[in-house]
């Protein structure tokens, strides 16, 4: 059982702690090993349930070898003329019941119908390109091509400095089990608090030595959140998922309701730096090492004493105002009849902005001006004075370090430049129409933004009106900018199916000239890092290369072997014309591969690109169109 005060030997709070931690450590090791004789007593008896079943359902036999054996009790060749079209078929449940009787139609399919798929790699839809895992480039998490002989295995695992992710220590799932029902045991039936059961998991074996949650994503809470547990039956009798479980949150250092300052902070790390991705818990623009999404918001530095606040001009807020108070009438009363919860949000309120003039900060806290205007005075005016005789900004520079970058740039609004190169110039040209062309007899200046090769902005490309779709009534002359295709989501119907050279990507409606046809999606890759040099083992053996460069002198690459969309399967066009093009731009901030028409399209036709004379000459084993 947890130990209570009354237990202790001494007073000492040292010692009281203690005892108080050994006492737990032994409570959760019973526990532990308790949960473990249940567990192995119910695993055997449930595999013994799952072996007997499976050999009922061989015995009784399934619909497919029920089929079998008819089609053999006639004994005709399948596909004899003399076999029947039909057959009756009986379908059993979980138990071998029958639970319905069918009827099924016999058809014969000529080998020679059959025409081989060309050759084929998975691939996981996106509609973003992604970070490559870096994981997956450190240690191998597969043998592609396992089964066939000429795939160069070895010299493919030689690239992978971390060894093969399949020999890898793994925790035994059954062990999470084991633990996390230990954590719901100790907590939920014997009334241990997150924090006992946390210091006794990070330093015992049988806890794994590893803290409930050691972050956001990490620790015993999380990964046992991760899987499926099996639904064991417990000694009592009842079912894992039927028993209460640990509380929502548990183990996680949430907020007081009235901390703002904290909640804000709490919400930030759902969000991500670059100030217009919507994306919850973006894995695009996190610096792997930082454990924020979001730079977090940090205490304001106070400039001012509360004294002076009197000097400042306006009138008393009311009879509570602190404009009333004296210097001797500094007295601190009135206090109980001021919820808690009101004080912790001035403190939070404080911690965000510590100079609001008092009879403001009253109203937002609701508390009396006074009482506002004493608190600050007290928690504040020794926090300025130190500051101002430390030497001048030493407190900001430290702040500003915090807050300053660490992700790459361009991502976060830096006052008036909210990309790198872009500053409001692209509001004063008011044609976005594609290339510039001329509108009402007058030729335009092609737009900066697209000049740049960026996508138009819509908080910062006013004139171009950008933010707005269409006309409405206060803005009538809106022409909408043209120059925000991908921003705005715009793609065409794209058919994937067999081509000259494997499979390629086919149109699936007309098609207009300069017609945006989608974004090459794929993982982003750095082509100055190791990881292309396996995947190029890969590339070199399927002779299928996804990789698309970002222009001259940059490294980014964007692979669509694993990770894509339909316009991975756009083939060169040789020896005839292309009737696409692929170029980089830079999208909100972040660079993006698009894939637009050269000219129109017919729907059907293939649509081809021109990988250009340098792909060729490194891929002379690929048999040219
Ligand atoms: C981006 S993939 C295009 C989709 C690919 N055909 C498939 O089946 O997945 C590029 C690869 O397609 C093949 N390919 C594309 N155009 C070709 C052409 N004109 N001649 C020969 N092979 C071509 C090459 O193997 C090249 O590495």
């Amino acid at each position: 059982m947890p130990s209570s005060d009354s237990e202790h030997e001494s007073d000492d709070p040292d010692t009281v702690l203690t005892i108080e931690y050994k006492t737990n450590c032994e409570t959760a090791h019973d526990v532990f090993f308790a949960v473990r004789a249940e567990f192995a007593a119910w695993k055997e008896g449930h595999a013994q349930f799952r072996l007997q079943r499976f050999a009922s359902e061989l015995h009784v036999g399934s619909a497919a070898e029920r089929f079998q054996v008819s089609v053999d009790a006639l004994d005709l060749d399948p596909v004899s003329p003399g076999r029947p079209n039909c057959l009756d078929v009986v379908e059993y449940d979980d138990d071998g019941e029958i639970v319905g009787v069918g009827r099924i139609d016999l058809i014969t399919i000529e080998p020679e119908h059959f025409i081989s798929h060309p050759p084929y790699q998975f691939c996981t839809p996106s509609t973003r390109n992604l970070n490559a895992r870096m994981i997956d480039n450190y240690s191998a998490p597969f043998i592609p091509y396992p089964e066939d002989p000429s795939f160069l295995r070895d010299r493919y695992l030689e690239y992978f400095p971390g060894g093969y992710q399949w020999v890898a220590d793994m925790l035994d799932p059954d062990e999470e089990v084991l633990r996390y029902e230990t954590v719901r045991r100790l907590h939920v039936e014997l009334g241990l608090s997150a924090r006992a059961i946390d210091e006794v998991a990070r330093n015992k074996d049988f806890l794994g030595r590893c803290a409930l949650r050691r972050s956001n994503e990490s620790g015993l809470l999380w990964d046992s959140s991760q899987r499926d547990f099996p639904p064991v039956i417990w000694a009592d009798g009842v079912i894992s998922s039927r028993k209460p479980q640990l509380p929502p949150h548990f183990a996680q250092k949430i907020p007081d309701p009235n901390d703002i300052f904290g909640q804000i902070n709490r919400s930030l790390k759902t969000f991500c730096a670059n100030l217009n991705c919507l994306v919850h818990g973006c894995k695009v623009h996190i610096d792997p090492d930082w454990e924020y999404f979001t730079p977090p918001v940090l205490r304001k530095q106070s400039l001012l004493t509360s004294n002076e606040f009197f000097a400042q001009p306006g009138n008393a807020c009311g009879n509570d105002c602190f404009r009333w108070i004296s210097e001797n009438d500094m007295v601190d009363d009135g206090w109980d009849d001021v919820p808690i919860g009101n004080i912790a949000f001035l403190q939070s309120i404080l911690q965000l902005d510590p100079d609001i003039f008092p009879c403001d900060l009253a109203v937002i806290c609701k508390m009396t001006c006074r009482h506002v205007f004493i608190y600050r005075k007290e928690n504040i005016d020794d926090v300025v004075e130190d500051a101002r005789e430390s030497p001048a900004g030493e407190n900001n520079k430290k702040s500003n370090t915090r807050t300053s970058q660490t992700i790459n740039q361009p991502l976060v609004h830096v006052g008036k430049q909210r990309w790198k190169g872009c500053n409001s110039t692209c509001a004063k040209n008011i044609s976005c129409s594609p290339t510039g062309k001329k509108r009402r007899g007058k030729k335009l200046k092609e737009c900066a933004c697209r000049a740049a090769m960026r996508e138009c902005d819509p908080e910062l490309c006013t004139a171009c009106n950008a933010r707005h779709l269409k006309s409405d009534a206060t803005h009538p002359q809106t022409t909408k900018c043209t120059n925000m295709d991908v921003t705005r989501g715009v793609s065409k119907s794209v058919i994937v199916k067999r081509s000259r050279y494997g499979l390629g990507a086919f149109a699936g409606e007309d098609i207009k000239a300069n017609d945006l046809i989608g974004e090459y999606i794929g993982e982003l890759l750095d082509d100055s890092e190791e990881p292309l040099v396996h995947r190029g083992v890969i590339q070199e053996h399927s002779k299928l290369n996804y990789c698309f460069g970002t222009g001259p002198g940059s490294p980014t690459v964007v692979d669509a072997q694993w990770l894509g969309n339909p316009m991975r399967f756009l083939n060169d066009s040789k020896p005839r014309k292309p009737n696409c093009t692929a170029y980089p731009i830079i999208v909100n901030g972040e660079l993006k591969v698009v894939i637009r028409a050269l000219k129109c399209i017919k729907m059907g036709r293939e649509l081809t690109l021109s990988y250009g004379p340098e792909y060729w000459d490194n891929h002379a084993d690929v048999k040219k169109g």
